[in-house]
């Protein structure tokens, strides 16, 4: 692996996978809101949580869907979690029966920040590294601290040499 990325694995996620993955979340989420099982909106955490958020939201039948805009990481390398936008006031009170979506929780940070601002809201996350996981309700797949996750909307398809051979 080149020099630069600080992870010694990569973990590839295909579309097809981020999309099964997230409704694996769906279906786990499913019947458990404080409303007679229900939940009332999705709020995604952008710009990694808006695929899932969608997946989730469609599953579930959801269509109060919001954001929060939150930027913590420049490349891989993690700066302060800071908070751009976020979603109606109003709609989200104290979190009360709100899914809060990511694509996945590292060092926690960012989910830390989110739950600072609605503490009674679910957060639910498709990946976890154990750094973070004390800060994520529910997710699906854990990958080691030292892994990065590679997602489809970060890749391209590219040629790859034969395994022998130099051309
Ligand atoms: O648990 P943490 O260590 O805080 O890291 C997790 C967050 O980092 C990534 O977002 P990023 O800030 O890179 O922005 P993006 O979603 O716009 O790519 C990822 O999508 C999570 O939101
Ligand atoms: O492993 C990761 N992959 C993509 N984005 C991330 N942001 C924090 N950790 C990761
Ligand atoms: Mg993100």
């Amino acid at each position: 692996m080149n020099d630069r990325l600080p992870h010694e694995k990569g973990f590839h996620v295909s579309w097809d996978q981020i999309h099964r993955d997230s409704r694996a979340l769906a279906w786990r989420l499913d019947g458990h809101g404080p409303d007679d099982g229900n939940w009332k909106a999705v709020v995604a955490i952008t710009r990694g949580g808006m695929a899932p958020a969608m997946i989730v939201a469609r599953e579930l039948d959801i269509r109060m869907v919001d954001t929060i805009s939150v930027r913590s990481y420049h490349h891989q390398a993690q700066g302060e979690a800071e908070i751009l936008n976020t979603p109606d006031a109003g709609m989200m009170g104290d979190g009360t029966g709100v899914l809060v979506v990511d694509d996945l929780v590292d060092s926690g940070k960012t989910l830390e920040l989110v739950r600072q601002m609605y503490p009674k809201a679910h957060f639910a996350t498709v990946y976890a590294k154990p750094k973070g996981r004390e800060q994520v309700d529910t997710f699906i797949t854990e990958v080691s601290q030292d892994t990065w996750i590679f997602f489809p909307w970060d890749m391209a398809m590219q040629y790859v040499k034969p395994y022998r051979g130099s051309d």
